[in-house]
C-alpha cells in the first residue's frame, strides 16, 4: 500500500483539487493525506491571534474574507447542484464553528481547534468531489488514530492499532483520505504536529502500516541542492539517504517537515518527493542506501537561531561540567542544535527561545554568558566519512570572506555546519553554491 501526501499548493485551487485525479489512481489501495488549502493555516493563525488579543471584530473580518475564498472555490469545484450544496453546508459549518469560538474563553486549546479546521475542510471537499464523480472513497478521521504523548511524540503503536482496525472495516475499498497535520494529545484534545506537519502524518502512517512507499507531492521536482528561493540554478537530487535527508530537513530545506524522515527511516519505508505540477519528473528518492559516497550533496539554512556562549575557568580540567550545563536545557525541554567547546568555554545554539531568560539565569551560575540573536546555521550535507578529506576546507574556503561565529564538523558523517549572523545568510548560501557545485 502507498501513502500519498499532497501539500497546500497541491490542493490550492479548485483546478488543483480536480487534477489530483491525474495522479491518484482510484483503483489502487492507498491512503491520501491532504494539507489545508494553501494560505488557510496562515489565515487560521491570524484569526486565533485576533481572538487571543481580544480583537473580535478583526477576527470576524478575517473569517468573512477567508470564507469568501472558499465560496469561490466550491463554485469552481463542483459541477452539480448537490455537490455544491454539500460543499456549501460544509464550509458554513466550519466557518460558523470558528466564529462561535469568539464567545468562549480563548486558550491555546481553542487555538489548536481553529488550526485543525483547514485540513478537515480540504479532505471533506475532496471526498465530496470524488463522490460527485462517482468515485468511492473513505474518509479516515485523523483525530481517531493520530496521537501524540505528553512529550509531543507520536504514539506509533496506537496509530498502528487504530489505523489497521479502521482499514480492516473496509476490505473492499481502495481510496482512503485523511487529514495531515492534526492529531490528539495525551489529554485527548485536538492538537497538531506543528507547521508543515502533514509530511510527518504521511511518514507516521507509512511507518505504522509498513507501507511500500510514502510519496510527498509538492510544487517542486524534489529536494534541490540549495534553497531555490534564495539561490538561482539549483538542481534536484535524484537520491538521498535517510540520514542526509534528515539533516537537510532539520536544517531548513522546507520541502520536508524536520521530523518526517525518522519514522520512515525507523521502519525502512522509502520516501519519494514528487511534483504535482510535473508528475512525470523523477523527483527525489530517499532510502536507506540512497546516498552517493564521497560527495557534497546539498546546502540548507536554518534561521532564527540564538547562540549562547558560556565562558568559565571552572571548566578547565573539570569533568561533569557539560552535563550540568546540558541538564538545564533538558529541564526546559529546549533542544540544542550545534555545540563547540574549548578548554574554558562552550558555545551552543537553540531555536526555541521560549525559556531563554530562565535558561540564561541558571547558566550564569557557571560563568560569563553572552547571547547572539538572529543567527543562521548553514548546513552542508554529504558523505564526509572518517576516510574522506578536503570537505571542511572547501566549505570554509567558500565563506572565507564572511565572519563565522561557530563551525561544526565531525558530529556526524553527513554534515558540516557553520553559524553566522543572519545578514550574511544569502551571501553564504550563494557563495557555497557557486564554489561547490
Ligand atoms: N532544498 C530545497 N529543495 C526543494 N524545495 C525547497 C528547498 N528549500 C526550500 N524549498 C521550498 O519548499 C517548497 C515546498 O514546500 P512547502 O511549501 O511546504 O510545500 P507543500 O505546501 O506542498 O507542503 C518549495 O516550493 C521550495 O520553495
Ligand atoms: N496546513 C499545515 C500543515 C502542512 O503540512 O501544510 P503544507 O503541506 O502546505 O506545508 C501548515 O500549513 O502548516
Amino acid at each position: 500500500m502507498k501513502i500519498l501526501k499532497f501539500g497546500g499548493t497541491s490542493v490550492g485551487s479548485a483546478e488543483r483539487i480536480q487534477s489530483l485525479l491525474d495522479i491518484v489512481n482510484p483503483a489502487e489501495r492507498q491512503i491520501v493525506v491532504l494539507s489545508a488549502v494553501a494560505g488557510t493555516t496562515n489565515a487560521l493563525v491570524e484569526i486565533a491571534k485576533a481572538y487571543t488579543s481580544g480583537k473580535k471584530d478583526e477576527a470576524k473580518d478575517l473569517i468573512k474574507q477567508h470564507k469568501d475564498k472558499y465560496e469561490a472555490l466550491i463554485k469552481d469545484l463542483f459541477s452539480t447542484e448537490n455537490g455544491y450544496k454539500q460543499g456549501k453546508e460544509l464550509i458554513d459549518y466550519h466557518f460558523n464553528y470558528i466564529a462561535s469560538l469568539s464567545n468562549d474563553l480563548f486558550t491555546p486549546t481553542e487555538e489548536k481547534i481553529i488550526l485543525a479546521q483547514g485540513e478537515l475542510m480540504s479532505t471533506t471537499l475532496w471526498h465530496f468531489y470524488l463522490a460527485e464523480k462517482g468515485i468511492p472513497s473513505v474518509l479516515l478521521p485523523a483525530l481517531d488514530f493520530m496521537k501524540i504523548d505528553e512529550d509531543n511524540e507520536p504514539v506509533v503503536p496506537f496509530i498502528k492499532e487504530k489505523l489497521e482496525a479502521i482499514l480492516a472495516e473496509h476490505p473492499e475499498n481502495m481510496l482512503f483520505i485523511t487529514q495531515g497535520f492534526i492529531c490528539r494529545n495525551s489529554f485527548g484534545e485536538i492538537d497538531n504536529l506543528r507547521r508543515g506537519g502533514s509530511d510527518y502524518t504521511a511518514s507516521l502512517i507509512g511507518a505504522a502500516i509498513q507501507a511500500d512507499e510514502i510519496q510527498i507531492w509538492t510544487d517542486i521536482d524534489g529536494m534541490h541542492n540549495n534553497d531555490p528561493r534564495v539561490v538561482k540554478g539549483t538542481t534536484p537530487i535524484a537520491e538521498l539517504s535517510f540520514d542526509e535527508a534528515a539533516e537537510l530537513a532539520y536544517f531548513g530545506a522546507k520541502i520536508l517537515h524536520p521530523q518526517s524522515v525518522f519514522p520512515a527511516q525507523r521502519y525502512n519505508v522509502p520516501v519519494r518527493l514528487l511534483n504535482t505540477m510535473d508528475p512525470k519528473a523523477a523527483g527525489t528518492l530517499i532510502s536507506q542506501n540512497g546516498g552517493k559516497k564521497g560527495a557534497i550533496r546539498a546546502i540548507a539554512a536554518k534561521d532564527d537561531i540564538t547562540a549562547i556562549h558560556i565562558h568559565s575557568s571552572r571548566m578547565l580540567l573539570a569533568y561533569g561540567f557539560l552535563r550540568r550545563v546540558f541538564e538545564i536545557f533538558e529541564r526546559y525541554k529546549t533542544p540544542i542544535d550545534m555545540i563547540t567547546t574549548s578548554e574554558v568555554a562552550v558555545s551552543l545554539t537553540i531555536d526555541d527561545t521560549k525559556n531563554l531568560d530562565d535558561i540564561i539565569r541558571e547558566v550564569e551560575d557557571f560563568g560569563k554568558v553572552s547571547v547572539d540573536r538572529e543567527q543562521t546555521i548553514i548546513c552542508v550535507v554529504g558523505d564526509f566519512g572518517a576516510n574522506t578529506h578536503g570537505y571542511a576546507a572547501r566549505v570554509l574556503d567558500a565563506v572565507k570572506h564572511l565572519p563565522l561565529r561557530m563551525v561544526s564538523y565531525g558530529g556526524s558523517d553527513y554534515n558540516v555546519s557553520i553559524l553566522l549572523d543572519s545578514e550574511h545568510k544569502v551571501e553564504g548560501l550563494r557563495s557555497l553554491h557557486h564554489r561547490i557545485f
